[in-house]
């Protein structure tokens, strides 16, 4: 038998109830444990896409699978999308709300009825994924922004996710956390599917990358190779940062 994908979305069409349409026909498949940049203009579909993935929004048309198991309005499939698919939001302090990292660590687990030394475990392990193993017990308010956010990617992480969703990762960063985090980020045993317009960080941890603009996939190909294709950024006002130049 061959390995469900980790992400099967099937032309996926969405119009918001204001009519603005933001999906046209999106498809997407991610083998497990492959890691994709989603690249775009601003307004082309990125969150909307990711919102998709995990039930928030749904019903357009198409359809979306997470391992196999096909996004449904349905309390229990839900609850399940939803633990299948961790999304990591752009401010960790969306994701932190509790007094002690370990206490936000442990709360998705927790939720789905994990208790004694099972939940203990999962938090340990998260937190070393992430390196904040000795922070444990400190207060997520007084951790630096970089460390905030590595934290978060452990709330997501404790509950064992077949896809982590990373939406603009490296903003905020400085360079030394953003090289930290992307360390990170390429040793953890997921699937990763990263938004972001930091195409530097895409070619770093990402070995595919796709284009979504105005709804659509327009380019779907390794990293290295659109992010040489100078025209085609230029097309969907993507940029290099000055002077960074690859070559295909
Ligand atoms: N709640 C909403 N109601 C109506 N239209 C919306 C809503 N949210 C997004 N849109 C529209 O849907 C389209 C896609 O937006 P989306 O936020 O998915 O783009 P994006 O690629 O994530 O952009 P950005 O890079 O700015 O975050 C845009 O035209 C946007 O204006």
């Amino acid at each position: 038998m061959t390995e469900p994908l980790s992400l099967d979305v099937r032309a996926v069409q969405y119009a918001y109830p204001d009519g603005q349409v933001a999906l046209r026909g999106v498809d997407l498949s991610v083998p497990r444990g492959e890691r994709v940049a989603l690249l775009g203009p601003n307004g082309a579909g990125k969150t909307t896409l990711v919102l998709h993935l995990n039930g928030i929004l749904g019903g357009g048309g198409g359809s979306v699978a997470v391992g196999g198991l096909t996004v449904d309005r349905d309390r229990a499939t839900l609850a399940e999308i939803r633990r299948r698919v961790g999304i990591v939001f752009q401010d960790p302090d969306d994701q932190l709300f509790l007094p002690t990292v370990g206490e936000d660590v442990a709360f998705g687990p927790a939720n789905l009825g994990l208790r004694g030394a099972e939940l203990t475990a999962r938090v340990d392990e998260a937190l070393a994924a992430v390196g904040m193993s000795e922070h444990r017990d400190r207060a997520p308010h007084h951790l630096s922004f970089g460390q905030r956010r590595r934290v978060a990617v452990a709330t997501v992480l404790s509950m064992r996710p077949e896809i982590l969703v990373l939406d603009e990762p490296s903003s905020n960063l400085d360079p030394a956390a953003r090289r930290e985090l992307a360390e990170i980020l390429r040793t953890l045993p997921v699937t990763l599917l990263m938004v972001t317009h930091d195409l530097p960080y895409a070619l770093e941890l990402c070995d595919r990358s796709v284009i979504i603009d105005a709804g659509r996939i327009v380019a779907d190909a390794p990293t290295r190779e659109l992010l040489a294709d100078s025209e085609l950024l230029a097309r969907h006002r993507l940029e290099l940062p000055y002077g960074f130049a690859v070559r295909g």
